[in-house]
């Protein structure tokens, strides 16, 4: 599976690229979360979910605002779903397995195969954007099944992620400070008091970072302080395992979105086990304390954390 982007990178492709991109973690989003019951009950079509239609349908779906720029990635993974046969939903989730399994620390996730390589086009307007406002990104992960607690859990994936887009100026700039490393920085690192934009200034979707070289998401900003949804995230700065356990449950229900998954068969023995992560405990990034923290679960205080000796460098990715 190989890729441009390598946050976490193991090996190499025959074409001599890292493999493991994060790219393809995200792509597993955008084609599951075209699936919209709401739709559906107004006659429409709703969307067919982890259907590969992003694939199938690359050059309507990839210019939808918030999958503009994947028709790299796509048109770069196709030849290989079409190599060895397989359905091009099937390979997108297959893909992304493999990608999140290339980060330390990260999940062995299930993987089933069998998806039908029938699709149709997805409606537009599916995709949340960083802009949204929380209500209506609530409303759109509930309308495809999903509670705020389980967006949180998905976020996880926002732990080994950089952005492009949203301020190409800072290309790469990661959500936490360990974009190598499936852990809980990003759940720490997001209710960090907001200081500074890496880029130059303010832009759509973009909130305040509390350090040097580290992009904030709006969504993320709003998501992770919201009352529905602040305990969740708290929950999860002591304790990856649980973020894990929780990841790898709301990733089994994403990745099958549209699907009847009596129909699939269980083939996530392909999918390699990752190695551990170097520490399983979170801290403050170097200079900051529990004073920097916007505390925003009521009623269970903020854990405590060590701050990291020495300066925490945001790699770009
Ligand atoms: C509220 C829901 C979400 C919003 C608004 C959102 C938004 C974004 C944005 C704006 C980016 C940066 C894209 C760019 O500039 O290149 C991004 C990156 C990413 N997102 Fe999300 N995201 C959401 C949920 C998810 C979920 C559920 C997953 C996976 C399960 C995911 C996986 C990723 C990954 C892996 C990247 C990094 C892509 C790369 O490195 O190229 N996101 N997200
Ligand atoms: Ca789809
Ligand atoms: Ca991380």
């Amino acid at each position: 599976v190989p890729s441009k982007r390598a946050s976490c990178s193991k090996g190499r492709s025959a074409s001599n690229e890292k493999v493991g991109s994060m790219e393809l973690s995200a792509l597993t989003f955008h084609d599951a979360i075209g699936f919209s019951p709401a739709l559906a009950r107004q006659g429409k079509f709703g969307g067919g979910g982890a259907d590969g239609s992003i694939m199938a349908f690359a050059q309507i779906e990839t210019n939808f605002k918030a999958s503009i720029g994947m028709d790299e990635i796509v048109e770069e993974q196709r030849p290989f779903a079409l190599k060895h046969k397989v359905s091009f939903g099937d390979f997108i989730q297959f893909a992304g397995a493999v990608a999140v399994s290339n980060c330390a620390g990260g999940p062995r996730l299930q993987f089933l195969a069998g998806r039908s390589n029938h699709s149709q086009v997805s409606p537009p307007d599916l995709v949340p954007l960083p802009e949204d406002p929380v209500d209506k990104i609530f409303a759109r992960m509930g309308d495809a099944g999903f509670s705020p607690n389980e967006l949180v859990d998905l976020l996880a994936s926002h732990s080994v992620a950089a952005q492009d887009k949203v301020d190409p100026g800072v290309h790469g700039s990661p959500f936490d400070s360990t974009p190598s490393v499936f852990d809980a920085q990003f759940y720490v690192e997001t209710l960090l008091n907001g200081t500074l934009f890496p880029g130059n200034g303010s832009h759509v979707g973009e909130a305040k970072s509390p350090i040097p070289g580290e992009f904030r998401l709006a969504s993320d900003d709003l998501i992770a302080r919201d009352p529905r949804t602040a305990c969740e995230w708290q929950s999860f700065v002591t304790n990856q395992k649980l973020m894990v356990q929780r990841f790898t449950r709301a990733m089994a229900k994403m990745s099958t979105l549209g699907n009847n998954v009596h129909e699939l068969v269980d083939c996530s023995e392909v999918i390699p086990v990752p190695s551990k992560a170097a520490s399983n405990v979170a801290h403050f990034p170097d200079g900051k304390t529990i004073k920097d923290i916007e505390q925003s679960c009521k009623g269970t205080p903020f854990p405590v954390l060590k701050t990291q000796a020495g300066p925490t460098s945001v790699p770009v990715v």
